[in-house]
């Protein structure tokens, strides 16, 4: 026991134990990205509106506020009609944009209807330029466990975002409620979610 002590907090840097995690979070999402394609297109809608119903009482005034959201990619919730109604309601939706790996994401303001241009991974993102700092963000999950630890697709592109931030924004992970897992083993860089909203 003592030879694993010195490792149990999971100490980060060429760590067996993170090797551990990193191998078990890479099949954790294959598994679960995998069991999320499988659903019906028909039920992801009714659980994305549920969501959206879910974040309207959570966040309640949205009114001058910078809401961070995404747009969808592998069966993540879709949120873009949510979107639209934040726009009515006096809120700005801004869209997450990877600027470089390994480097925080930029947000850029999203109103309906403005261009959008492929960018990482083929995801598209605003091709105007101005960046901001959302008051909230919320954060697509492929898991999640009971602590509001969130599993992401392994860029680490949230929690580097995050630990960026000066001014913190509330955090609510979004995804389906059978991604659950007892725990996601989480690691010093891992934030956890001030709220997870499932469906
Ligand atoms: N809809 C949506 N937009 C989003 C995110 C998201 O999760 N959902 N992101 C949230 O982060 C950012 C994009 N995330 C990315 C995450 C990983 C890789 C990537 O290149 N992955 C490597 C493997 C990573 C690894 O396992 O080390 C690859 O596919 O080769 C790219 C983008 C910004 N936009
Ligand atoms: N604040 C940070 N500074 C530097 N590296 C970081 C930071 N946060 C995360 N990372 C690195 O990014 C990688 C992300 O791994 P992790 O399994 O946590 O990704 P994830 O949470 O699933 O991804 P994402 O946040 O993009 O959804 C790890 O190698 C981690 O060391």
């Amino acid at each position: 026991m003592h030879e694993l002590a010195p490792d149990c907090g999971g100490k980060h840097n060429g760590s067996d134990v993170w090797l551990d995690v990193q191998r078990w979070r890479k099949a954790e999402r294959k598994r679960l990205l995998a069991s999320r394609l499988l659903r019906p297109q028909a039920h992801r809608q009714n659980s994305s509106d549920a969501i959206a119903k879910q974040l309207d009482l959570d966040i309640k005034q949205f009114a001058g506020k910078v809401i961070g959201s995404y747009w969808p990619i592998r069966g993540e919730p879709d949120l873009r009609n949510w979107g639209i109604e934040v726009a009515e309601r006096g809120g700005r939706i801004a869209l997450p944009v990877v600027i470089e790996k390994g480097q925080p994401l930029e947000y850029r303001i999203w109103t309906p209807g403005d261009p959008l241009e492929r960018g990482v991974w083929n995801i598209l993102v605003p091709t105007r330029r101005a960046a901001v700092q959302p008051d909230v963000v919320i954060a697509p999950l492929v898991g999640f466990d009971p602590q509001n630890y969130r599993l992401g697709y392994g860029g680490g592109y949230f929690d580097r975002t995050l630990a960026s931030m000066t001014e913190k924004p509330r955090t609510i992970g979004v995804g389906y409620a059978d991604s659950e897992l007892s725990t996601i083993y989480p690691q010093p860089h891992d934030i956890p979610m001030d709220a997870i909203v499932t469906s």
